[in-house]
């Protein structure tokens, strides 16, 4: 039989728990990695094909993250095993059904993930009463809509530029993938004086060392087209976003993008992670010898969840992205000045902050 416990070390998970409901055919698989520092929050994945291993890895990267962001929050996920794109009507009975599965597992706090959103939320919520990133209607903080982990990336660049002696007046952008997390870091960029010149998604890159309009580029992709139908600047294939030289580049796409054998073609001084796990580990050391600053995700994009955990204590906007703020500008802070004190990868830093505070949490218990 297989090694049930095989995912078990000093940090969790606390609970892994496979949920089948014959009459409604729901698969999902939760996974309550730590509660050290209170109530886990991760999201709901809906997938017709995660692993119990993926949503294991995913509540371990929302432990580690919650707990850098010093919230009162340990690290969880789920998913339901089902397409995402099935009619709205069968889709909210599955959530709903969901929900009243993991009525007693009262130690996680769902939120909205890969195929789930927030009216998915706010079904689990009127269930269950309990659900993070809620439509503003029954009081949620539009977290996608305001750009909440946009605007944690344009802080986490602000502080991180100073440890590569950049001004971020000026500085040129070039962002990998235009979505929700894309455009509001160059909105919020932007706003602070940088340059965008290159911008990427799944169907091409566009560039123009003069600078692009970002409003406008926003409202080309709000209106359903893609970044190359921008009209001044070149027009280039996806993946040319990798070379074009800038001061930050910003992945905000997909997993893995960048690796060992393309990390070379990066000619910048800065990279922010946006999108979860966007280089592999032997890029991240080799970008690390070459001097090139990587912030690891979990620490620039905790902008989201941040947002969700002012949401869940009854805060508003405005707090939001005060708290946002002063977490994002205090962890860069700390983890850089480790790196420049020590020489150690960025990331081991950001783990070390991560398992500090859990260490600290579970003393106080
Ligand atoms: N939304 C959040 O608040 C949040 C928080 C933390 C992490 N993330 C992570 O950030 C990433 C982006 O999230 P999002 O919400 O902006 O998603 P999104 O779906 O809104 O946008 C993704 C964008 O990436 C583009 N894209 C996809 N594959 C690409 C490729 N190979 N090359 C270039 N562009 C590509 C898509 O065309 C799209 O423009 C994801 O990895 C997500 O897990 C999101």
């Amino acid at each position: 039989m297989d090694n049930i416990f095989r995912f078990a070390d000093e940090l969790g998970p606390a609970k892994i728990i496979h949920i089948y409901e014959r009459e409604a055919d729901l698969k999902a698989i939760v996974v309550v990695d730590n509660i050290d520092c209170g109530p886990a929050i991760g999201g709901v994945r809906m997938a017709t094909d995660v692993t119990t291993e993926e949503v294991f890895r995913l509540a371990r990267a929302m432990t580690l993250k919650n707990a850098a962001a010093d919230l009162p929050h340990g690290g969880g996920k789920s998913a339901i095993l089902a397409d995402p794109k099935q009619p709205l009507a069968d889709k909210e009975r599955l959530v709903r059904t969901f929900a009243r599965a993991i009525r007693d597992v009262t130690e996680y706090i769902p939120g909205p993930d890969m195929g789930t959103d927030e009216q998915c939320m706010a079904w689990i919520k009127e269930e269950i009463g309990r659900a993070v990133g809620l439509p503003k209607a029954i009081g949620g903080i539009p977290l996608d809509e305001i750009g909440a982990t946009g605007f944690g990336l344009s802080i986490c660049a602000e502080i991180a530029s100073k440890f590569c002696h950049l001004n971020l007046e000026g500085a040129r952008i070039v962002i990998q993938g235009f979505g929700s997390v894309g455009k509001n870091a160059a909105r919020f960029l932007t706003a602070k004086g940088a340059l965008l010149i290159g911008a990427a998604d799944s169907q091409g890159t566009l560039f123009n060392p003069l600078g692009i309009d970002v409003k406008q580029l926003i409202k080309l992709k709000n209106s359903g087209k893609s970044v190359i139908s921008y009209p001044q600047g070149d027009k280039l294939d996806r993946d040319a976003v990798i070379d074009i030289e800038c001061d930050i580049w910003i992945p905000a796409a997909r997993p893995d993008i960048i690796h060992a054998d393309n990390v070379d073609r990066l000619k910048t001084q800065l990279v922010i992670s946006g999108a979860n796990i966007p280089f592999t580990e032997a890029a991240e050391r080799i970008c690390h010898e070459r001097n090139i600053i990587v912030v690891p995700d979990f620490i620039a994009n905790a902008g989201g969840v941040i947002c969700a955990a002012v949401e869940y204590d009854g805060g508003n906007q405005t707090t939001a992205f005060e708290t946002i703020a002063k977490k994002i500008r205090y962890n860069t802070t700390l983890v850089l000045e480790q790196v420049a004190k020590t020489g150690k990868l960025p990331r081991q830093a950001a783990v070390e902050l991560a398992q500090r505070r859990i260490c600290l949490a579970r003393q106080d218990i």
